[in-house]
């Protein structure tokens, strides 16, 4: 009687959903067990928990550079084989060079052969050694082999062998190459892919909600809501109801039932921002919801079990507001189970030329802008910036407007706000 085969495992680690659907189809019916993931980290924690035979990852991933992400897998998983795959279109991945292995031509082939069900191989698996058409080739013989998947053309991985820069590239959002931006860069691609609870500190305008939203979309929880709550612009009295939710009638002006933001955030994540606002009553509620994983919503005694990722944001120094008694330090150590500072302009002034340089190329796709004089940066340079990357946003906007009918924007259109 022929042997039933193991199904081999794969993940397959790319942001496209049709893209993933195509390739997890081919593998799937060629008794390939398939773990998706959308990007390099929730890809390389799949391999963490699990190792597996083979890796295919799509040559663009929205979180890390994929020769950094090769070798890294490289690197933590040697057995692991690694497709990289290129889908056809006008961004095309790095020049690729490797000799390929048996087993990674095994992958090549299932995946070409998902195309055509009359195919579909006998055996188990290892038969698929030594195919004619996938013996393996030695270095340079073949540097690229292009093979179809239902339109996508598969392309073989490569580790050449230049190092893939410091460890650490920046997320596409996150503007900023000085070493404390690539520092948080990496928290979020180390904190994204698992379930632990993220206190983001930093000034204002220094892009607290934008870590949050980074974190949430290179997580698992990515394709579920993201809600947001700032508990310093709802009055203390209505934030409960916020929070958790009421029945109809549960307080004076009640006149509906309604689900709180934990609610609302259910399977996804929940961004509560300026948590240093939230009054010590509420802060002892939501504790306990961490703790328990359930919300009672105000005027209800049954508990709810929700499953949220909670990352908290503020500007003050939470460690302070511990000692001097206003903020409790078990809620503080529950929420800092994973800090990420997010530095302020003024730390990281080498910063400055990128960041006016890409905050001027994406308001130009609105409307024409003009380019920044010597004089003007200059005088960008000897500002403080308490407002952050917010305010350089806003310096930059008023004075593209202002030096619309200029040759340039001069130091003279470099009007700086009210400072607070
Ligand atoms: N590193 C960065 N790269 C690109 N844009 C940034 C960066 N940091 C902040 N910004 C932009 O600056 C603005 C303010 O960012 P964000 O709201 O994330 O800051 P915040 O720290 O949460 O501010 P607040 O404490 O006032 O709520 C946003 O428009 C954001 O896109």
């Amino acid at each position: 009687m022929p042997r039933t085969p193991q199904p081999r495992t794969a993940v397959l680690a790319s942001a496209d959903l049709s893209f993933r659907t195509r390739v997890r189809e081919a593998l799937t019916g060629l008794r390939w067990e398939v773990q998706e993931a959308q990007g390099g980290a929730e890809a390389l924690a799949y391999l963490e928990a699990r190792p597996c035979e083979a890796m295919i990852v799509d040559t663009w991933l929205p979180d890390l550079e994929i020769q950094e992400f090769l070798a890294e897998c490289e690197k933590r998983h040697p057995q692991t084989d690694l497709i990289a795959v290129d889908d056809p279109g006008p961004e095309r991945g790095p020049e690729r060079t490797q000799a390929r292995s048996p087993r990674r031509n095994e992958v090549l082939l299932a995946l070409r052969r998902g195309q055509d069900a009359d195919h579909e191989p006998q055996g188990d698996g290892a038969s698929w050694n030594g195919m004619p058409e996938m013996t393996p080739v030695h270095d340079r013989t073949v540097v690229r082999e292009e093979i179809f998947v239902r339109g996508t053309a598969v392309v073989e991985a490569t580790r050449p062998g230049a190092e893939p820069g410091p460890g650490t590239v920046r997320l596409p959002e996150l503007i900023g190459e000085a070493p404390a931006m690539l520092e948080v860069s990496r928290r979020i691609r180390l904190v994204a892919p698992r379930a632990a609870t993220v206190l983001v500190q930093g000034p204002t305008g220094s892009g607290k909600e934008l870590v949050a939203r980074a974190i949430h979309r290179l997580s698992p929880r990515a394709n579920r809501r993201l809600v947001a709550l700032n508990c310093a612009a709802i009055p203390d009295t209505l934030l409960e109801a916020e929070l958790f939710g009421h029945t109809r009638g549960a307080f004076t002006g009640a006149v509906q039932g309604r689900i709180g933001r934990i609610e609302a955030a259910d399977g996804g994540t929940l961004f509560l921002d300026e948590i240093g606002e939230m009054p010590l009553a509420l802060q002892a509620k939501l504790l306990r919801f961490l703790e328990t994983g359930e919300v009672q919503r105000i005027g209800d005694n049954d508990p709810i079990r929700v499953d949220v990722r909670i990352v908290a944001a503020t500007h003050r120094s939470l460690a302070e507001m511990v000692k001097a008694g206003s903020f409790r330090a078990d809620l503080y150590y529950r929420l800092a189970v994973f800090l990420i500072r997010t530095p302020g302009l003024g730390e990281r002034p080498e910063d400055l030329p990128l960041l006016v340089e890409r905050l001027l190329a994406r308001m130009a796709e609105q409307a024409p802008v003009r380019r920044l004089s010597a004089e003007a940066m200059e005088r960008l340079r000897q500002h403080a910036w308490p407002g952050n990357v917010r305010e350089l946003q806003h310096v930059l906007e008023r004075a593209a407007i202002l030096a619309a009918e200029s040759p340039e924007i001069g130091a003279a259109e470099i009007e700086f706000g009210e400072t607070f």
